[in-house]
């Protein structure tokens, strides 16, 4: 009885948050029109020259976006207004409140909240609160003490309510089921409604910190990251722009599927790169038009590790040692101008500091001192000393560059190894691309590096975050450059290491990375151990190849959604192509939106695109994408079909399942193996 007069009252509610959502539409498309037309008359006045038309317009473009993300906004919160709502006294400010929130925050007449924004401080209690006294943390203020008394749950279709909850787990865990079991669009899709808590811990964390994420495959990375983004953007306006914000993968596939659900959790103008682009843009001016990225050679097994790195500090420590006379500066007429302790100070204190910049600074100190020794003297012998001693320190008169740097210090490891005898020689293949301007990926970090060490003028404050996704495809000498690059920039890493298909030179355990980034209090590490992503039938089968491919160190723990058991059809025929049309006829009959055939290789893929007469594939897209399995990390796809997971293709070692388990972790519903020869033992379970 009361449940229904509740829901009477809901019902009642919902039609009128609606009716202000309506009203906020007709208000802002109003305003649309009127600020179009001002834009168009401004664009005239500016290709007429006219006075400062250029400034007004760019302002008025702004408030153009403004309202049409307002009127965005509102009109996605008609079709789901809401999806939670707590109530709680406020023990901070002793009143009692009742929120509903919503994807969209929703306000009536620009000032009265009437759906609170998933990402505002509040929305935290819905996500991590139990009954009872609790608290949220507010950004740069006091946390606010409140004691929680109702957490309903909504799942609302337009004016439909079709039910809700109240703070039953079970009951949100039956609706994360519903979610998860939707077929899903080209893009990556917002998970606001079932956000679950260790999620949101990440999500929410303080953007003042550096943070490592292991995820098992489908726990919800590449979303949890994007909401962190959405999250950091909404709450520290003020701190941060969008613009400073870069997204960092391996492959424009990854970037381009990672960007489709930005606009939707009200994120734009966050830049994104590919690594291999990303390292030469820090290099700036110095990375030349006729230089290139080449694929890792056969030292980048070695290249990659912090080794390399530290015997690499070690060379510029000596090469700059070498260089930097630090000897007392001492003139006949004048004495010592700098003593080689004061400069020796001098240096301690900017260890950060490339030699250019230090010797800039010593040039500076040094012309100080004379204008001080030179009080009493007439100002033409001051003139005349200053320019004796103005370019004292000028290691630039060298002319060295990064590559001629780099050479040397492979040639040092080529002749001798280093010190520590961790390096055996071999890098003449690495020393004759470098001559040419070829660079792998290591060497580009390597150069930036050198870069940062010896040419650097001024740092970059381009980017305040980095979000790096998919990050064990990157040895860890990538992000200890970075980390040098970028000292002011904090990281959030998101990766697997179990998928990590890069093998010899990505991160096949976390412990060197953690050394590297985790320094401060505040920095941490997280573990998500529960996928959301396939049904119980596939996670199981993943299962089998996990326990080769991570050694047992990070299980899933699915969340339990059934499907259709995995299709096995893998018998030697006659027509094995013609059997694939035939299964992906019938896997779109099912209605589903996305299917992959996923390949070992280029080779295969190259076959089954010739089979299916289908083109090379530009970027992520509903329908069927035929893919090598190294193209498919951090995607997702309603059916995958595997092609040929034989014992041929797929070896039995650690690097072959890491590939396998990648594949089968790509199917969101259904996954099928299709093949002429004997499965992969990978594939077969134990008993
Ligand atoms: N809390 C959640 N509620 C509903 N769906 C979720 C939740 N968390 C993750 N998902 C869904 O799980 C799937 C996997 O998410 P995502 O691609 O972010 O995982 P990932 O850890 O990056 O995976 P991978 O390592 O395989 O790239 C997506 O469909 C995502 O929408």
């Amino acid at each position: 009885m009361e449940k229904n007069q509740d829901m009477l009252l809901e019902q009642q509610r919902l039609l009128s948050c609606l009716e202000i959502i309506r009203e906020n539409i007709r208000e802002y498309e109003e305003k649309e029109a009127v600020s179009k037309k001002e834009v168009t008359q401004l664009f005239q006045a500016v290709k007429k020259g006219e006075g400062d038309s250029f400034g007004l317009l760019e302002a008025e473009k702004n408030i153009l976006e403004h309202i049409q993300n307002s009127l965005r906004k509102n009109r996605a919160a008609l079709n789901k207004a809401y999806f939670g709502r707590i109530d709680y006294d406020d023990e901070s400010y002793g009143v009692t409140e009742s929120r509903y929130i919503g994807k969209n925050g929703v306000t009536r007449n620009s000032n009265e909240v009437m759906i609170v924004d998933w990402r505002a401080p509040v929305s935290s209690v819905y996500y991590e609160n139990e009954l009872g006294k609790g608290s949220y943390e507010v950004p740069g203020s006091e946390p606010v003490n409140i004691r929680l008394f109702k957490k309903r749950t909504y799942d609302l279709q337009g004016e439909k309510l079709l039910g809700f909850y109240d703070n039953d787990t079970a009951a949100s865990d039956e609706l994360l089921v519903k979610y998860l079991s939707q077929h899903k669009e080209a893009v990556l899709g917002d998970i606001i409604a079932t956000i679950q808590k260790e999620q949101n811990e990440i999500i929410r964390a303080t953007p003042y910190k550096n943070m490592i994420v292991q995820g098992v495959a489908g726990s919800g990375k590449t979303t949890v990251a994007l909401h962190r983004i959405s999250y950091i953007l909404y709450n520290y306006e003020e701190v941060y722009k969008p613009s400073e914000f870069c997204i960092v993968g391996s492959s424009d596939m990854l970037l381009n599927y990672i960007s489709s659900g930005l606009p939707e959790l009200d994120v734009n103008h966050v830049r994104q790169m590919r690594m291999d682009v990303f390292l030469p843009y820090l290099m700036e001016k110095s990375w030349k038009k006729k230089f290139s990225i080449i694929e890792e050679d056969t030292k980048a097994c070695k290249k990659s590790r912090l080794d390399f790195v530290y015997a690499l500090e070690c060379f510029l420590k000596k090469w700059i040692e070498k260089h930097l006379n630090l000897q007392d500066i001492r003139d006949r007429e004048l004495g010592v101008i700098l003593s080689q302790e004061n400069m020796q100070d001098t240096r301690s204190r900017n260890p950060e500091l490339s030699l250019f910049q230090l010797e800039k600074l010593l040039n500076q100190r040094t012309r100080q001192r004379i204008q001080f020794l030179c009080t009493e003297k007439e100002e033409g012998f001051r003139k005349e000393k200053q320019k004796a001693y103005r370019n004292y320190f000028c290691s630039s008169k060298n002319k060295w560059t990064e590559i001629q740097i780099y050479r040397t210090f492979l040639e040092e490891l080529e002749q001798a190894g280093d010190e520590t005898h961790k390096f055996e020689g071999g890098y003449k293949e690495t020393i004759a691309h470098v001559e040419k301007g070829q660079m792998d990926l290591y060497d580009t970090a390597a150069l930036c590096l050198i870069r940062k060490r010896i040419f650097l003028k001024k740092e970059t404050d381009e980017f305040s975050q980095i979000i790096l996704d998919e990050a064990q495809d990157f040895g860890e000498t990538v992000y200890y450059v970075l980390r040098q690059v970028l000292p002011r920039c904090y990281f959030t890493i998101m990766g697997d290491v179990s998928q990590n298909i890069r093998y010899e030179t990505g991160l096949n355990d976390w412990e060197d990375l953690k050394k590297i980034l985790l320094r401060d209090d505040r920095d941490s590490f997280y573990l998500l151990a529960k996928s959301y992503r396939n049904t119980i039938e596939i996670s199981q089968y993943a299962g089998r190849v996990l326990e080769k491919a991570s050694l047992g160190n990070y299980k899933i723990q699915p969340v339990i959604r059934h499907g259709n058991p995995v299709c096995v059809q893998m018998q030697q025929r006659k027509d094995i192509g013609k059997q694939l049309k035939a299964l992906l006829e019938n896997i779109q009959q099912k209605g589903f939106e996305t299917i992959a055939v996923i390949c070992r290789d280029e080779k295969d893929t190259e076959t089954v695109r010739k089979v299916l007469q289908t083109e090379q594939e530009e970027g992520f897209h509903n329908g069927i994408m035929v893919l090598p399995v190294t193209l498919t990390k951090g995607l997702e796809f309603d059916a995958v079909v595997l092609w040929q997971p034989d014992t041929l293709r797929y070896e039995m070692n650690v690097k072959e399942a890491k590939l396998l388990y990648v594949a089968i972790t790509r199917a969101l519903h259904e996954l099928y193996l299709l093949g002429e020869n004997e499965q992969t033992e990978l594939l077969k379970s134990r008993s």
